[in-house]
Formats: C-alpha cells, structure tokens, sequence
C-alpha cells in the first residue's frame, strides 16, 4: 500500500500565537524525518472560532491577522480560518476529517473541473519538492503539546469516539511540555495504549515554557515580550491595543 502523505494540524486559541507555536510544527517535522517519515508535506494551523469562549479570548479576525503574520515566513504552514467561519466551536474530530477530506477531494479531483485553478492554490502552500512525495492519499495528524493530550483525561471535555478516531484514524503527534507526562498519560489509557502506534512523542529538549497566558500577562504589565513572537506579531498587538496595550504606547 502507498503511504499517505502526512499533514499535521495543530487547533488551539492562538491568543496570541507564540515562537513556541510555530517551533512544534519544525520539531515535529525534524522526529518524524528522523523516523524514516519523508512525506511530512505542510502544517495547517487552526485557530478556534470565538464561540469557545475561552478567558480572555480576542475576536477571531485579530487572531488570524497575528497567524497570517506569523506564518508569513514558512514555506510549508498555512493558516486554516474555516473554523473560525463556522457557525459555532467545532469538534476536533470534525476540523481534522474536515482537512483530510478537502486535501483527498483536491488530489482526486478531474483535472478538467470548472475550479482547477482554485483548487490547484489550495495546494500551493505545499512546497515544489516535497509536493505529495508518496503518491499516496494525504493523512491529517493532530500536532499538540503534552497538555492537550492529557486534557483527554478532563471528564466530559472529549467524547470518547472522537478521541478513538483522532488517534485510530488520524494519529497524534505530542511535543512534551513541563509538567506533563505523556508517556505515563497513554499508559494509564486503555485506548490510548491500544493506539500507541499512532502517536509519537516528540521530546523538546530545549525547554520553553513560553504560553499565550504568561505573554498577555507580560503584555497587561507592559513588560517586554521581544523574541517570544514574531515582531510583526507584536507590532500588530501594539498597534491594535490587543491585551491591554491600549493607551501604553
Ligand atoms: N510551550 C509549549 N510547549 C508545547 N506545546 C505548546 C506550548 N505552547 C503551546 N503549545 C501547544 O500549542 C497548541 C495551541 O495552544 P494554545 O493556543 O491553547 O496555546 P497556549 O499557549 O497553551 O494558550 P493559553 O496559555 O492561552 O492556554 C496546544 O496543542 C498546546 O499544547
Ligand atoms: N472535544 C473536542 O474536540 C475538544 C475539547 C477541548 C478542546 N478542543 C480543542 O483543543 C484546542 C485547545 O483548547 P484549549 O486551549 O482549551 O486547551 C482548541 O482548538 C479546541 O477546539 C477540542
């Protein structure tokens, strides 16, 4: 059987998004290369849709703005605002299958369609030479930290279908986190164990405990947060007087 080719997706708030969120697509890449898997072909990062109503979340337009700035150096991550455009939160489930089907339904299209052209920009992101290296259909795994992982374990956050299709049929890829164990998470799981498989654990070493919540507060206090975002990420902040910014100069 033709081996798929892997695009990872990594969901979360992005409020906003940090150096560390575009480090775990690079690191992930680099194990996954490492363990022989040549056919990792882009990364999709998807920020949720307003509705999560997480604390302190800012509007879904301004979190897309900062990504697309943020990613506007990577030849191989794109932004996906299709969550942020439903018309409430979507299932991780639903946002992974959703990708993996888009991304299958382009490969296969006739090249004869009406929407060729669109279609083939859907895939433009996706670098010349590492384009579809396997000839295989695409995979979409979900790239997370160690604590999304283990918030499979908070009663009534996840269904347990969807967690058996995320890891089953998808496959999870974890960057360790401080404070975090995932290898003693997925132990302690019946159906994670079963699926162990499916998920690599990516251990950064280079420890960077950098989070949205420890910026915004950095932010709030007017302190500095150079080197933990992307400049244009901050110029942004600053000029849209996102976190408390406003009237701080
Ligand atoms: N320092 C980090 N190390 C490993 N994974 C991280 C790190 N920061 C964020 N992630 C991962 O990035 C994804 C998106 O996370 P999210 O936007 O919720 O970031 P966060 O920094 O954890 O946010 P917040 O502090 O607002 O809860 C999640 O899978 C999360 O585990
Ligand atoms: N049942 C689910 O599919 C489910 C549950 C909790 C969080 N999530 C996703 O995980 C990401 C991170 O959420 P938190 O920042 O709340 O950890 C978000 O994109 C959110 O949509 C999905």
């Amino acid at each position: 059987m033709t081996p798929p080719n892997i695009v990872l997706l990594a969901c979360g708030a992005y409020n906003p998004p940090t150096n560390m969120h575009l480090r775990m697509f690079e690191i992930a890449r680099d194990h996954l290369q490492r363990l022989g898997y040549h056919n990792v072909i882009g990364g999709i990062v998807s920020p949720v849709h307003d509705s999560y109503g997480k604390k302190e979340l800012v509007s879904a337009t301004h979190r897309c703005e900062m990504l697309r700035l943020a990613l506007q150096d990577s030849s191989w991550l794109r932004l996906s605002d299709w969550e942020c455009h439903q018309e409430g939160w979507t299932r991780t489930r639903l946002v992974l299958q959703y990708h993996q089907n888009h991304l299958n339904s382009i490969l296969n299209s006739n090249n004869e369609s009406p929407n060729k052209r669109q279609r083939r920009d859907d895939f433009l992101w996706i670098p010349d030479d590492v384009k579809f290296c396997s000839g295989g259909p695409v995979q979409v795994k979900l790239l997370c930290g160690a604590d999304l992982l283990e918030s499979f374990g908070i009663p009534g956050l996840w269904k347990d279908d969807d967690i058996d299709t995320i890891v089953g049929q998808h496959g999870l890829v974890v960057i360790t986190r401080e404070g975090n164990n995932p290898n003693k998470f997925i132990y302690e799981s019946d159906l994670l164990t079963k699926y162990q498989n499916n998920i690599n654990i990516v251990t950064e070493w280079i420890i960077n405990e950098v989070s949205s919540t420890k910026v915004r507060r950095a932010l709030r206090r007017s302190e500095s947060v150079k080197y933990l975002l992307q400049e244009s990420v901050i110029d942004y902040i600053r000029k849209h007087g996102l976190y408390g910014t406003k009237d701080k100069g």
